[in-house]
């Protein structure tokens, strides 16, 4: 199929749709947007005749892959808290941060000419063009390393029937404090799954070992030494991932991304085995909560508190008030408020409940 990739004439668009390869760039910083362009090309683009190289950056974000568990990578009520969205994406793999210090590189070919090993030797040529010292080089696993030891790309591939794509990232100038933060569970310790697990690595900014790389001139620089492997030199073409009139549907599957039932109800099935310390009458105690679920719904729902602090009679009603709701925090306060309202309690008991409700919610 052929597609306007912009609303340029009708020439520059022939022009373009001729070429047997062509780069765009994201004219969005949304990392919603810019996955569900991935898709729609997918979908929608004929890469028999023709090869893509898409670019992007997003502003803050937490991407997983299509088989894990968010809660056991990434501190979900931090990324909450911080206003940073957590994106599952189609293809397979762990979960990377993204910020504006971050490129993104998506590698679109027929299944016959998907190559990972080769469209990383475009990068790490275009890196060692602009910075001729630079020792970067891909591994087995096809991150790409700086001095064999940081790693600065990560790699995570989508194989469909005649098409594929390969898409991999590329730290610049990222914040690694709210990386690190970021992808710091905090509950894995006590999820069991076998979801995908991530395979944490050191990470480093390419801008600290040359003060003059930048994310601009370094995806200029991927763009031109793609272009140069079909012979070609030409600017990147501005792509718009909100424009639904070039990309029919793409509003669609936005929407879809960022549907609470892609993001976490997806899932692989997992239980949570946690405890948390509550007060009691000036010293502190425990009370543990297990909880199984299964596409992003409670199935399983266990708490289990000191009598002193909360009667095992209030712990059983409402753990199976729990049970059916979804994981989520403004299922949890509907539950617990509900239940206060059904079951009016003394001053401290209700405060007790308010604890317990935070305390869960500071979990999912
Ligand atoms: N942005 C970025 N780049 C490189 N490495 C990162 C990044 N963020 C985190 N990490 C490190 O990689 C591991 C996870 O490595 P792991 O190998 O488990 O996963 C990946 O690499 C997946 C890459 C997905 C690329 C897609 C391209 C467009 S949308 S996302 C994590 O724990 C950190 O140590």
């Amino acid at each position: 199929a052929s597609v306007p990739y912009s609303h340029t004439e009708r020439e520059t668009f022939l022009a373009e749709h001729c070429r047997p390869g062509v780069v765009l760039k994201s004219a969005s910083c949304d990392i919603f947007q810019n996955l569900a362009f991935e898709d729609w090309i997918h979908a929608h683009v004929d890469v028999e005749k023709r090869s893509i190289l898409f670019m992007c950056r997003n502003r803050p974000a937490v991407v997983i892959g299509r088989h894990q568990n968010p809660w056991q990578e990434c501190n979900v009520p931090l990324a909450r808290e911080r206003g940073i969205p957590v994106a599952r994406r189609r293809s397979g793999g762990g979960t990377v941060f993204h910020d504006l210090g971050n490129v993104n590189l998506t590698f679109f070919s027929s299944r016959k000419r998907y190559d990972r090993q080769r469209n990383l030797r475009i990068v790490t040529r275009a890196l060692r063009q602009l910075s001729p010292n630079l020792d970067v080089h891909a591994t087995e696993r096809f991150d790409i390393l700086l001095n064999k030891q940081f790693k600065i790309s990560g790699t995570a591939a989508k194989l469909g029937r005649t098409g594929a794509y390969h898409h991999c990232t590329l730290l610049c100038s990222a914040d690694r404090a709210l990386l690190s933060a970021t992808l710091r569970s905090a509950c894995a310790a006590g999820i069991r799954s076998n979801a995908t697990p991530s395979v944490a690595a050191p990470v480093r900014n390419l801008r600290d070992e040359d003060p003059t790389l930048n994310c601009d001139a370094v995806m200029e620089a991927v763009a031109s030494q793609y272009y140069a492997d079909f012979g070609l030199s030409a600017p990147a073409v501005v792509v718009d991932p909100t424009d639904e009139l070039s990309h029919p549907g793409i509003r669609r599957i936005t929407q879809e991304l960022q549907a609470w039932d892609w993001v976490f109800g997806k899932t692989p099935a997992f239980s949570l085995d946690t405890s948390f310390e509550v007060q009691c009458e000036a010293c502190d105690t425990k009370v543990n909560l297990t909880v199984g679920v299964k596409s992003g719904a409670i199935e399983t729902c266990s708490i289990e508190s000191p009598q002193d602090w909360l009667p095992p009679a209030m712990c059983r009603e409402l753990s199976g008030l729990m049970v059916g709701s979804r994981f989520r925090p403004s299922d949890m306060a509907v539950i617990f408020t509900a239940f206060l309202r059904a079951n009016p309690q003394s001053h401290e008991l209700e405060n007790k409940m308010h604890i317990l409700c935070e305390k869960v919610v500071a979990l999912m």
